[in-house]
């Protein structure tokens, strides 16, 4: 079975008075029991919103992290500084640390094995630009990225990630892909897992859309049960539209 996930990605907005003021208004009257729920926040929130966030259900995740436990890395933060603040998720290889901090499929692999190690639960990211799309290759391009991810891992360590297919021309645009295509892709990306491991692993691992989701979009990507769920930037900062989106997506209950 697998459980219907929203998961918000603040990027860098707000700070931790904006949000626990966020957290201090969100409403979601229980529905975390069948949505699993997700927060990723700047690092300098983490603590005291896994503190706030506790009788809400919501979970807390990072944006990043190093994939080393310690060592002369300025300005990174390591898997064991966030399982310590009580921290879950963690989105990896986001387009934007991709294409602004030079991440690569190499880090996005290793960062993905270090958070299962850790026991967090990684939210990777795989996606096209507007230009490989146009050029036909979103599918040679997501799968390239998909199978550089979870190189080396077991059955067991895939079952326990969340991919997350974000467009890049879709992010921030206000223009998301039709549900039709991000069904498509997801297929072919869950299609992807099945040939590197095996058809049962395909079938657990859960697999997001992202790129300018909203409580008035959001049902049309869940229609299929193909898409597990969403991650989502501009919607999930304002609590009156995320928890709508928590409360749609709990109407889908688990697939699989
Ligand atoms: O990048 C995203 C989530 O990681 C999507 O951002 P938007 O929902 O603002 O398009």
């Amino acid at each position: 079975m697998r459980r219907s996930v929203i998961a918000g990605n603040w990027k860098m907005y707000k700070t931790v008075a904006e949000a626990l003021e966020f957290f201090s208004t969100v409403q979601l009257a229980g529905k975390t029991d069948s949505v699993e729920t997700v927060v990723c926040a700047p690092f300098i929130t983490l603590p005291a919103l896994v503190k706030e966030a506790k009788e809400s259900g919501i979970r807390i995740g990072a944006q990043n992290m190093h994939w080393e436990e310690e060592g002369a890395y300025t300005g990174e933060i390591s898997p064991s500084m966030l399982t310590e603040q009580g921290v879950t998720h963690v989105i990896i290889g986001h387009s934007e640390r991709r294409a602004a901090f030079a991440e690569t499929d190499e880090s996005v692999r290793l960062k993905t094995r270090s958070a299962l190690d850790h026991q967090l639960t990684p939210i990777v990211c795989v996606g096209e630009t507007l230009e490989e799309r146009e050029a036909g290759r979103t599918r040679e391009l997501v799968r390239e990225q998909v199978v550089a991810a979870i190189r080396g891992l077991s059955s067991e360590e895939v079952s326990r990630l969340i991919l997350a297919y974000e467009p890049v021309w879709a992010i921030g645009t206000g223009r998301s892909a039709t549900a039709e295509d991000a069904t498509d892709v997801i297929r072919f990306i869950r299609k992807s897992v099945a040939d590197q491991f095996d058809q049962q692993v395909a079938n657990e691992v859960r697999i997001l859309y992202g790129g300018s989701v909203k409580p008035d979009n959001i049902e049309s990507f869940l229609q299929t049960g193909e898409i597990d769920g969403a991650l989502v930037g501009g919607a999930s900062l304002d609590p009156g539209s995320f928890a709508r989106l928590v409360e749609v997506t709990a109407r889908r209950g688990d697939v699989g």
